[in-house]
């Protein structure tokens, strides 16, 4: 199976966690398009959806998927989002698509959260994949150099690139991320960050791995 033909094959696995009834949440990226995609045969079996960001709204809509606010929702019960790396503790790094923002904040809203990625996404240790960043655009000198001295790596201005929020990414390579909650905190505390790519104090619960074989469950009972 090709890269693209796993995330078709987790995006519909996810189907699986959704209940009739259910508002779903759902994030950003390649993988996620599947999810929405196959959704779309449940439209009318769900209560709605609430998206991590325009791109994926747009594809809610244009399958007849209506997409809510979530302060108009009390209840959360699921969450499918892809990733740009996750660990056997289903910890991650998210952004690569700039949206990670929105989806820690619906992420953090949900109480089942369906991490759903091919198999190269899962790697022994987080931090080859630059660790995103959104940073407020007068803060940027000042973070980058911030992340310079209290972090490590290198911050690299991702160019011409806005977020959904009107903000500009960061993005940290040459990172070894060694504690990844104690880095998550770190770079919040620093003024001008709006939020960063680590998932680890929220981490998924499940993780759908697509992979030549089909697809993998990995769950926080096999973090181990
Ligand atoms: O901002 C984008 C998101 O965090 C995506 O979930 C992540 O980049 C993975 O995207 P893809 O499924 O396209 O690899």
């Amino acid at each position: 199976m090709s890269a693209d033909e796993q995330k078709r094959a987790v995006g519909r696995a996810a189907l699986d966690y959704v209940k009739p009834g259910m508002v779903v949440g759902v994030g950003t990226g390649s993988t996620v398009n599947h999810f929405i995609d196959a959704l779309a045969e449940r439209r009318d079996d769900i209560a709605g959806a609430v998206s991590s960001s325009e791109a994926s709204s747009a594809r809610l809509r244009q399958h007849g998927i209506e997409v809510l606010d979530l302060n108009s929702v009390s209840d959360l019960p699921i969450y499918v989002d892809g990733a740009d790396e996750a660990n056997r503790f289903l910890q991650l790094i998210k952004g690569g698509g700039g949206a990670l923002t929105r989806e820690k904040i619906v992420a953090s809203a949900s109480r089942t959260f369906v991490c759903i990625a091919d198999e190269s996404k899962l790697v022994p240790a987080l931090g080859s994949f630059p660790l995103p960043v959104e940073v407020i655009p007068m803060a940027r000198g000042l973070v980058a150099r911030q992340i310079t001295k209290r972090i490590g790596g290198r911050p690299v201005l991702r160019q011409s690139f806005t977020t959904d929020n009107g903000n500009i990414i960061l993005d940290i390579h040459d990172l070894q991320i060694m504690e990844p909650i104690k880095l998550e905190s770190t770079l919040n505390d620093i003024p001008g960050v709006v939020c960063n790519g680590l998932f680890a104090m929220r981490p998924a619960d499940v993780l759908l791995l697509g992979g030549s074989e089909g697809v993998k469950t990995v769950t926080a009972n096999d973090r181990g």
